[in-house]
């Protein structure tokens, strides 16, 4: 890549699409999984373009300031920092959130459960007052925002351990203008959320990796995301159950738990629902790679 930094030469000038045939070889040396595409965000942020611009622009050559730009983000990337933490964003149901080294990049499987809200909402019966939606443990609060944007008329709260969480959470949420539907709330899950008292979906991304399982995690994550959105304990489960056994007090009749989980843990997690007495109706949905990653249920009476 130093190359790009020398003049270029009548032959061999370093064109849009050639800087991205460089990168996207590079970053599949590095053991990237996504070579190409981590090529095309980091020249579209250098060049200060959408993406997809960059298919008309192939025979261009980008200023010198672009490609010093680009190089440096292209050597962090080779050295493990990811994308998103370059750019400073990432898209999630088509909304771009902000994040930094202090929340979860959100990840595509994490859509699935932003469906599952969406639909089992479009079940509910509630027409005298808002929807009562809860996010617990919500990072960049890209599921709070997300459903703040799809469910008209949702009363959401959004809560984290984390202040600094929140704190990306809410410039969000102002950023995309949904901050007047979401209360955010700094809690250990219900703790300090005295109102409103019961919801009509409680769903979270919590933290489901075990501890042997961090340890096997690729470097760029286990170095650039923090640990506490990740890990729960010996087997992955410590957070899952807390939900279990605290979110049915704070849901209404009929209303929804709808939880992330990973493949590994699914028929633990299957187990445990059957465990619990005012759970029931259990759905456990896969992801596109076909695996187990959410499980959905309803509260009854006990
Ligand atoms: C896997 S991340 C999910 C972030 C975001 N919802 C997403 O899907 O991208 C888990 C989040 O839960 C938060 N968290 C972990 N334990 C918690 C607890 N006991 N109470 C509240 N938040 C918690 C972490 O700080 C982290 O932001």
């Amino acid at each position: 890549m130093s190359d790009t930094s020398k003049p270029d030469t009548k032959e061999d000038p370093w064109t849009v699409l050639r800087l991205l045939e460089w990168t996207t070889n590079f970053f599949t040396q590095r053991g990237s999984d996504s070579p190409r595409l981590d090529s095309e965000i980091l020249l579209a942020h250098a060049r200060d373009c959408a993406r997809i611009e960059l298919y008309t622009a192939f025979a261009e050559v980008p200023s010198e300031e672009q490609r010093v730009a680009f190089r440096e983000m292209v050597r962090r990337r080779g050295e493990g920092t990811p994308v998103a933490q370059l750019v400073g964003y990432k898209e999630f149901y088509s909304l771009r959130f902000r994040v930094d080294e202090n929340v979860l990049i959100p990840r595509p499987e994490t859509e699935h459960l932003v469906i599952e809200a969406i639909d089992c909402v479009k079940t509910m019966k509630v027409t005298d007052r808002p929807i009562r939606i809860a996010d617990i443990g919500t990072g960049s609060g890209a599921i709070a925002i997300t459903l703040a944007k799809h469910i008209k008329n949702a009363e959401i709260t959004a809560v984290d351990q984390s202040e600094t969480a929140l704190n990306i959470a809410r410039w969000n949420a102002a950023h995309l203008k949904f901050a007047d539907s979401i209360d955010f709330v700094h809690s250990d899950l219900f703790a300090s959320v005295t109102k409103p008292e019961t919801f009509d979906i409680i769903c979270s991304n919590p933290p489901y990796v075990s501890e042997s399982e961090y340890d096997d995690l690729p470097a760029s994550v286990r170095e650039y995301e923090p640990r506490e959105a990740l890990v729960a304990g010996i087997d992955g489960l410590d957070v899952i159950k807390r939900l279990l056994e605290n979110a049915p007090p704070r849901l209404e009749l009929g209303g929804r738990l709808i939880i992330e989980i990973s493949p590994m843990i699914a028929d633990l997690c299957e187990e445990l629902v059957d465990a619990t007495a005012n759970l029931a109706e259990l759905r456990i949905i896969k992801d596109l790679a076909n695996h187990q990653r959410l499980i959905s249920m309803a509260k009854i009476e006990s």
